[in-house]
């Protein structure tokens, strides 16, 4: 059985055109998801919609619960997770209002929770591609009518604030980065621990500080191309829900077993009380 779950980012606070739509209350392990979590049905596919600040845009990208949200999810039985967020460019081919299918990341948070694993069951899983190919192939084939970049390297600030031109431009012209944003990781790595397929849809909205004729980031700028482009993600999401349609075959990636070895602390030297908090996240392996 899958589930798509679908975390909304900024200007992304609900869907549309559930079946059987409810906003549902869970509780973590890891505090208080964003938000309630909206479930459903679009066609034949169930569907869990979160809005990753929530309703209102309650949190900056340093005080999402990331843990909490994808536990949440995991508990309600999400098997794929598409991020929607918004995002800056670096560079001039990919435009305000165009869409990038997100493959890789450089991580540069500090000031997040990063990891379900600690002190008593250590982890290590491998995000060296972060993102689910498959998951990725099915946002691309449901793309019609959007401009959609294949492939695009994410750079996660820590924010709130936006970058200075020093550092806009290292991400750039140094590290060869593509878009910034604030909330993509740790998000894609708990996923990844989670064992749930994760891609990142980053619709671009602004040219970040290193464009000579944009230099700097205005949010009312940011809120108006969201704007624009809130029907597009709509379209594509009901598109990538009926191309997702059908069982759940197994991750030919290996997402969905991510844990499988991932486990270095002995069965006997773990923490029952973190043991106890891993129940939705790794009972697969630790009580499997
Ligand atoms: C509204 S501009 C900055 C804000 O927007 C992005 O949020 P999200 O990734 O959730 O769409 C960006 O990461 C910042 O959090
Ligand atoms: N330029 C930018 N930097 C970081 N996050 C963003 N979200 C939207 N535009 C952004």
């Amino acid at each position: 059985m899958s589930r798509l779950a679908i975390i909304g980012g900024s200007g992304i606070y609900d869907i549309d055109g559930l079946e059987d739509a409810k906003w549902q209350t869970i509780e973590t392990p890891w505090g208080q998801p964003s938000d309630k979590i909206l479930t459903g049905r679009l066609g034949e596919t169930e569907m869990a919609f979160l809005p990753r600040h929530g309703r209102g845009h309650v949190h900056s990208p340093t005080t999402v619960p990331y843990r909490a949200n994808i536990d949440a999810l995991k508990r309600l039985g999400v098997t794929d997770v598409i991020s929607i967020s918004a995002c800056g460019s670096f560079r001039e081919d990919m435009a305000p209002g165009d869409f990038v299918l997100v493959d890789q990341f450089v991580d540069r948070t500090f000031a997040r929770e990063k990891s379900f694993f600690g002190t008593g069951c250590v982890a290590h899983v491998s995000v060296a591609h972060p993102v689910c190919e498959r998951l990725r192939g099915a946002v691309k084939a449901s793309a019609a009518d959007i401009t959609l970049h294949d492939g695009g390297t994410y750079l996660a600030m820590e924010g709130p604030q936006f970058s200075t031109v020093a550092e806009s431009k290292l991400y750039r012209d140094v590290w060869g980065c593509d878009v910034i944003g604030m909330t993509n990781m740790p998000e894609a790595k708990l996923a990844r621990e989670a064992e749930l397929c994760y891609a990142s849809v980053a619709m671009i909205t602004d040219y970040d500080s290193w464009h000579p004729d944009h230099d700097t980031v205005q949010i009312t700028e940011i809120i108006a191309t969201l704007r624009g482009n809130a029907e597009k993600a709509r379209m594509l999401v009901r598109a990538v829900a009926e191309t997702l349609a059908g069982p759940h075959p197994d991750c030919p990636h290996g997402c969905d077993r991510a844990l499988e070895y991932a486990i270095m602390t002995g069965p006997e030297a773990r923490d029952p009380d973190i043991v106890a908090k891993l129940d939705a996240v790794a009972g697969r392996v630790l009580n499997g």
